[in-house]
């Protein structure tokens, strides 16, 4: 594994909610992994007046109450503050001038990672204003810009984000975070393929008859209706880490473990994504939006009674689709994705339903089911994976019975923890590696994909958004999209609070 290099790490946005709940806490986890160059410091930015022992002692607040005292002195000690009119010129050379007064105090080289974490208005102005003072370039030492998603809003800003940001940065120093792609299940996804012998020979048509990607959360648009009101679960789900899932599901393997082998290879799989047009919306997606509901005795509001929603909104909270992937490997076979707030827990998953056999041998005699083999990828939580399978049920005559092989990340002797998505891709940003960011063609990709969608949503207000009660499995009219029978249910036992379920 490459070791990150030593660097300074610039938080545009470091007042704000993302940096203290999940960029600060990734960075001391990696501390407390030991994962961090000795000279790193990391360069807090906003608007907010603040020393840097105010920004350490607000940051302070948001590290775990039983953390070791002396690794939490040293990771504070890294961390300074810049407050600068983000948007304006003439505070860049100012944070020129700090930040090379940092990197001189504190022997740290001229490499510089800038992290987005701003509304996303600020990520055309950002990049222009650090090249206005030569900070977006360097022979000697490394420029790297994180983006934080949303990459666009549909595809022409997404097409203007990506030529905005190319004016002042290579696509090589570009990092465009999907959280997604960021989780150990996921990548995990790409060892249960390529290492195994089993499995890849099986993995195309002739063999499985559709795939299944659900990503179902409990709770609902909390305090953010006002964001989610102009984005939805298409959005803010299904363009960019649904769509990545299925990339990962369905690419070819690539040449080597490398970024751009990789990312060429998802690329493709969104070019064979067979349009849908906008006439054939109705028949390929449904969309939901929750409605006031009991859940456990519990009034629960509905969607367009959230703060900061519009009382008649049309925003889908729900959205279910079919569709195919037009390539040698995937002919004909339907895949189906699914995602929601307000449903009974939080999963995600993905499951390969193979073929059942040419012949159903047992069937006649025994008069007993016949079981198709399913592979069970758990992304979260209680990461695993489970096989399905036939079996016989002991005893008189050949009964069969499906039962499960299952495998939890947790039941690992050695077990370790899994990282959280963001110290994985803030460590790899550091490593200079892109393998689990998103690319630019394939993000503009994406969201061609979906377009259409989007349009014939807006155009036809015939095309209708179902009700469904907050705690149950979105509208009953998505159980028509998949042909033979219904989506995977997903809980074996849901736990008290609603909120997790066994594999
Ligand atoms: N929070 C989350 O869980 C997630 C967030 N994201 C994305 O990350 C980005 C940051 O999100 P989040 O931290 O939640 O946002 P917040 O609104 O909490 O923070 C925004 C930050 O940007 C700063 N800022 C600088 N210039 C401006 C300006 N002109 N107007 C408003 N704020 C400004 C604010 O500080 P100041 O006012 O001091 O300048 C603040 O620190 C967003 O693009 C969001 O979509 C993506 C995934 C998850
Ligand atoms: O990006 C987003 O993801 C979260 C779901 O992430 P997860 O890691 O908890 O599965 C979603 O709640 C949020 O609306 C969306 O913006």
């Amino acid at each position: 594994m490459k070791q990150a290099e030593s660097h300074i790490l610039v938080i545009f946005g470091a007042s704000g909610d993302l940096t203290k709940r999940k960029l600060i806490p990734a960075l001391l986890e990696l501390e407390k992994q030991n994962l961090l160059p000795d000279a790193l410091a990391v360069l807090g930015v906003s608007r907010t007046n603040l020393s840097d022992r105010e920004f350490r002692q607000r940051m302070t607040e948001f590290l775990g109450k039983n953390e070791d005292e002396k690794l939490v002195t040293k990771f504070l000690d890294r961390l300074f503050y810049q407050s600068i009119s983000t948007s304006e010129s003439y505070d860049y050379p100012v944070l020129k001038d700090r930040l090379l007064t940092i990197a001189k105090e504190k022997a740290i080289p001229e490499n510089f990672i800038f992290y987005l974490s701003t509304p996303p208005q600020l990520y055309e102005i950002i990049p222009k204003n650090l090249a206005s003072v030569d900070l977006n370039k360097s022979d000697d030492g490394f420029r790297r810009l994180i983006v934080e998603k949303p990459f666009g809003t549909d595809l022409n800003s997404a097409k203007e984000l990506n030529k905005n940001l190319l004016n002042y940065f290579a696509e090589n120093q570009i990092y465009r975070i999907d959280h997604y792609l960021g989780k150990e299940s996921v990548q995990n996804l790409l060892v249960t393929r390529f290492s195994n012998g089993i499995f890849e020979p099986i993995w195309n048509h002739n063999f499985i008859h559709h795939v299944e990607i659900t990503s179902a959360e409990s709770l609902g648009v909390e305090n953010r209706g006002g964001y989610y009101d102009h984005s939805g679960a298409m959005r803010d789900m299904v363009q960019n880490h649904l769509l990545q899932l299925v990339g990962m599901v369905a690419m070819e393997p690539p040449v080597v473990v490398e970024a751009d082998a990789i990312r060429n290879e998802v690329l493709k799989v969104f070019q064979s994504l067979r349009p849908i047009k906008e006439e054939e919306v109705e028949k390929y997606v449904i969309r939901g939006q929750y409605i006031e509901s009991h859940i456990k005795n519990e009034l629960v509001k509905g969607y367009r009674q959230e703060e900061g929603v519009d009382p008649e909104s049309r925003t889908e909270t729900f959205l279910a689709m079919k569709f195919f992937i037009d390539n040698w490997r995937w002919a004909g076979v339907p895949f189906y994705i699914r995602t929601g707030k307000k449903l009974p827990t939080r999963v995600t998953e993905v499951v390969i339903h193979f073929k059942k056999t040419p012949h159903h041998l047992f069937g006649n005699q025994y008069n007993t089911e016949q079981t198709a083999n399913q592979l069970v990828i758990r992304i979260q939580p209680d990461e695993g994976i489970l096989l399905k399978f036939g079996m016989k049920v002991p005893g008189a005559g050949f009964r069969v019975q499906s039962v499960n092989m299952d495998f939890h990340y947790e039941d690992l002797a050695d077990a370790q923890r899994l990282p959280a998505a963001y110290e994985r891709l803030l460590l790899d940003c550091m490593q200079g590696d892109a393998t689990l960011y998103s690319r630019g063609d394939a993000v503009e990709k994406a969201w061609e994909y979906v377009q259409p969608i989007m349009n014939a949503w807006q155009n036809n207000a015939e095309i209708p958004i179902y009700g469904y009660p907050a705690g149950t499995w979105g509208p009953d009219v998505a159980d028509q999209l998949v042909e033979d029978g219904q989506w995977r249910y997903p809980c074996k036992n849901l736990s008290n609070d609603g909120t997790y379920c066994e594999l």
